[in-house]
């Protein structure tokens, strides 16, 4: 049992420094007499219980890991379905839009756009820094669904790595949350006397890659074993960055490639059995993007390479793919389109734009229907559409998901977007209007729904099933960078992780309580695919078996 005998907070490194060894035993009598392990997890869930809202048992659960990281994490394992909501999506979005004004103590590593020319001596003051292994590092430009939220975007990095240390066992004082402070074009922000960030517009493209290009550098250099993590990033900086350092550095970016893993996952599941039921073969699957940014396009090219995988010429598997963004449908005669999405705009079409989803849906036809937008209608026009839907009704509106289930006997309907308030369709939406038949996954939490004497379960389709695992298999390889195939790598471990039992309840991802034993099976994956991409700097891992491999996996794991 760890008991806090340091202030509240005092120091923050020195505090760094303490939370992840084995819990001190205080000296007899500084505790109550009666203190137990077995009872004190009872108090803590009925502390984190008794808070009404979430963001109240946001800050509860904070304050636990600075005082109790040992208890936050054995309580996290033990009750994943009911932390991850608080943790990390939904509840994460509000504790970033929040930031500044709940702000208490230091997490986590700030480089400012003031630290140009001297990042190195920023770097250097963190402390454990031979033992970094994984960063987080977002410029809070995309936060979720949010926008940019400028400096506020560092709970996202500490809630990623959270999931890191609780999903795969990353050692605690092995992580390092990063948060780039260069500005934010959210006035709101500039505008608020509480606001911790540095008070400007974000720097220009040319600055910013200046900044990126030593903030790596100098990263490599303190921190030669770590991994980086990008998230979050605007999407023209998302692949900007990616494609820069990919092969450079050992870098993966979480939007583009995480997701393109938790998705493909989740669809190979959900194409098998909408295949059984229609008689398509995956050759005649139409996949609808609605969302062409870093995450929309990221899944598509990642289901493209299954596709070819799958004996698909790559002709062939671009033209199962379309894609929608504010514009409407993504084509080649529209006018100068984003260069991340010039790849996959359609050259079949040649009529006027067309904008309207419905359309869209009644033109493609598709089989499965991807949000990735950011928009929720409910959200853009809360009062106006209060007037004609209810008000959960999202851009996948009642007559998008019946056209769905027109076309489909299961139609597949993921709303990816997050957090859950910007999510295009509820889960009881989505099978009201199929009449329980639709195949779904969603960006953040939905509770399960008996219908039809049936409790149907909805997927969660969220990078948190891959990164956990493609990072602990990165760093065990002591990759040299990471390759497409570790991230396919990745997401096929996931698509063949369920169980027996999972595929008869029509599960599409694992039970989330399985993460340590789903990361396990993911990093040997992506340490076998990192060997054969040439990639591994650990030749040792080489030479073992399968069976072998996993142990030493699972044992390198941290537990609580
Ligand atoms: N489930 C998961 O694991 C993940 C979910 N996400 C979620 O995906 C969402 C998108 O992220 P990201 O791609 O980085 O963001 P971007 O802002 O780059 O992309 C949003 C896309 O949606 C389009 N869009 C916006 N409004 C509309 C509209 N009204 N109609 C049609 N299309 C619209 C945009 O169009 P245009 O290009 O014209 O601006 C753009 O293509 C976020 O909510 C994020 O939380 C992201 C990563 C992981
Ligand atoms: C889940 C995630 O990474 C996002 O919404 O950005
Ligand atoms: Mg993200």
């Amino acid at each position: 049992m760890t008991i806090v005998l340091t202030p509240y907070w005092s120091n923050g490194v020195q505090k760094l420094k303490m939370a992840p060894q084995a819990p001190p035993k205080p000296a007899h009598g500084l505790t109550p007499p009666t203190l137990e392990d077995s009872v004190h997890v009872i108090r803590c869930m009925k502390q984190f219980r008794s808070k009404t809202t979430n963001i109240e048992k946001y800050i509860y659960l904070s304050m636990l890991k600075e005082q109790d990281p040992h208890m936050f994490y054995r309580l996290c394992l033990d009750h994943m379905s009911e932390f991850t909501p608080i943790i990390y999506t939904p509840t994460v979005g509000q504790a970033c839009q929040e930031y500044s004004h709940n702000y208490r103590r230091p997490e986590g590593l700030f480089v400012s756009i003031k630290d140009k020319g001297k990042i190195k001596s920023v770097l250097r003051a963190w402390p454990k820094f031979d033992d970094a292994r994984i960063s987080v590092v977002t410029d809070g430009s995309r936060i979720l669904g949010l926008g940019d939220l400028g400096i506020n975007g560092m709970p996202i990095s500490i809630g990623k790595l959270s999931l890191y240390i609780a999903g795969a066992g990353i050692r605690p004082h092995s992580t390092i949350p990063i948060t780039l402070d260069l500005g934010t074009n959210t006035q709101k922000y500039l505008d608020d006397p509480l606001y911790l960030g540095v008070r400007h517009k974000r720097v220009p493209t040319e600055v910013m890659t200046e900044f990126m290009d030593e903030f790596m550098h100098e990263m490599s250099v303190a921190f030669p074993k770590l991994l980086v993590q990008f998230e979050d990033f605007s999407t023209d900086h998302a692949f900007l960055y990616l494609e820069r350092y990919r092969n450079q550095y050992p870098v993966f970016n979480d939007d583009i490639q995480g997701t393109g893993a938790v998705v493909l996952s989740g669809f190979i599941n959900a194409a098998r059995l909408s295949s059984a039921a229609s008689g398509k073969p995956l050759s005649e699957h139409r996949i609808l993007f609605f969302g062409a940014g870093s995450a929309g396009v990221g899944v598509a090219m990642q289901l493209m390479s299954f596709f070819t995988l799958e004996g698909m010429s790559e002709q062939e598997a671009r033209e199962r793919i379309w894609l929608v963004d504010s514009q409407g449908l993504v084509y080649k005669g529209r006018g100068k389109l984003a260069e991340h999405k010039e790849y996959f705009a359609r050259s079949d079409y040649r009529g006027p734009p067309i904008t309207d989803l419905l359309d869209i849906l009644e033109y493609v036809k598709p089989t499965a229907l991807m949000g990735l937008s950011t928009m929720s209608v409910s959200t853009l026009l809360p009062f106006l559409i209060s007037l004609r839907f209810p008000p959960s009704t999202g851009a996948f509106t009642r007559a998008a998901i019946e056209t769905m289930a027109a076309l489909n006997p299961l139609p597949i309907i993921f709303p990816l977007s997050n957090p859950v308030t910007l999510s295009e369709c509820t889960f009881q939406d989505a099978v009201d209007y199929t009449d329980g038949k639709v195949l779904f996954a969603s960006g953040s939490p939905f509770p399960e729904i008996s219908y039809g004497g049936r409790l149907l379960h909805p997927g969660q389709g969220n990078n948190m099933y891959i990164f956990p695992g493609l990072g602990l298999g990165a760093i065990l390889a002591r990759c040299s960078s990471v390759s497409d195939s570790m991230v396919e790598a990745s997401s096929l471990g996931l698509a063949n992780s369920l169980t027996a039992d999972e595929e008869a309840a029509g599960l599409l991802y694992p039970q989330i309580e399985r993460i340590r034993e789903i990361s396990a099976d993911i990093a040997l994956q992506v340490i076998r695919a990192a060997q054969q991409a040439g990639v591994d700097r650990h030749p040792e891992l080489r030479a073992m078996n399968d069976d072998d491999l996993l142990a030493f996996v699972n044992g390198k794991m941290w537990n609580p």
